[in-house]
């Protein structure tokens, strides 16, 4: 076999009120150089992955292992060379990244015997929940729902003239340490309040009706609990309307703050009450736009881009 790569987007999972459930893929990648070979060497390259570990615990390789397990084959000896520019521990699924690159360069390895509604039970199984790997690997929009059935999931075009801004502080926040932090029970109204505000945030997008992002993306269900952990998110989930975001939420578990704005306008009055709510909080970071990415994850063999999903 020769060698081939495979190249998984970043996600912003949640939107506000979707918890675990729904998410969006980020124009920003982890990539897998995989070349078959007489031994197994797992590479991390570059600043980002510096400190994750150059042997088969890397999380990448553990992945890998997840489809010899669900099929029972077992993984030929192959080098792994990783890279990534989605930033670690930050609410942008750098860990479903690494997840879903890994499940599919190990599907690819093994000849494919998982399909790709099998792939991702696997990743949202592995991950616990499947709003980031489920975009990671279809690209777009996708909700869905993982319970001991399965994983059902809807892929959505992103709405026209829909564009993501984000705001990526520089510390670190792992997934564990916000989920901690929410309480294990909920009231009615809580509950009420979150389905109604998830089904109506998954009708808007899927039917672009940019009017109605502000209102659906309200979330009690765990912005709040995590508000704490992120300074200046509470201000950012108030006020980001005023300055051209048509809806904001924390990114995953966060600290990333996601807005979305409209592409025909400018972003920049929102870029500067972005650096402005940082500056405040005394915290360093970054301000980016993106498109939503519709690829998801991709197999690149011989120049030849295959579509994954
Ligand atoms: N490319 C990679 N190679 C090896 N390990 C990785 C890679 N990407 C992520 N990880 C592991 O995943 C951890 C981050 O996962 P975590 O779930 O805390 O945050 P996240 O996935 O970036 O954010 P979120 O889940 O909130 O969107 C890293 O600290 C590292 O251990
Ligand atoms: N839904 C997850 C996403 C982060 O992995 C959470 O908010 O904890």
């Amino acid at each position: 076999m020769t060698a081939f790569t495979v190249r998984a987007p970043a996600s912003s999972a949640n939107l506000g009120p979707g918890f675990d459930s729904l998410g969006l893929s980020v124009p920003l990648y982890t990539t897998l150089r995989i070349t078959p070979g007489n031994v197994t060497e797992v590479i991390p390259l570059g600043p980002e992955l510096e400190g994750t570990p150059a042997d088969e615990s890397n999380y990448v390789y553990q992945a890998m292992l997840l489809v010899a397990k669900r099929t029972g084959l077992t993984l030929p000896p192959a080098r792994v060379e990783i890279t990534t520019d989605v930033p670690l521990a930050r609410g942008l699924g750098s860990s479903a990244a690494a997840l879903v690159a890994g499940i599919v360069a190990a599907n690819e390895l093994l000849g494919n015997p998982l399909d790709m509604d099998a792939v991702l039970d696997v990743a949202a199984r592995e991950e616990g929940h499947p709003d980031n790997v489920a975009p990671a690997l279809f690209g777009g929009i996708v909700v869905a729902t993982l319970d001991k059935l399965g994983t059902h999931y809807v892929r959505l075009d992103p709405p026209v003239n829909l564009g993501v801004t984000v705001l990526i502080p520089d510390f670190e926040l792992s997934t564990s340490k916000a989920r901690a932090v929410l309480p294990r029970e909920y009231s009615r109204a809580d509950a009420v309040h979150a389905l109604s505000h998830a089904a109506l945030l998954a009708a808007a997008l899927s039917q672009g009706r940019l009017d109605l992002l502000r209102h659906a993306m309200q979330d009690y269900i765990h912005q709040i609990w995590r508000a704490p952990l992120v300074p200046g998110l509470s201000d950012i989930l108030e006020d980001a309307w005023r300055h051209g975001a048509l809806g904001a939420a924390l990114s995953g578990a966060g600290p990333t703050v996601l807005c979305f704005h409209d592409t025909r306008e400018s972003t920049a009055p929102l870029h500067t009450y972005l650096s402005g709510v940082m500056k405040k909080n005394g915290l360093d970071g970054r301000v980016m736009d993106f498109p939503i990415d519709t690829q998801g994850t991709l197999i690149e063999r011989d120049g030849l881009i295959e579509r994954e999903g």
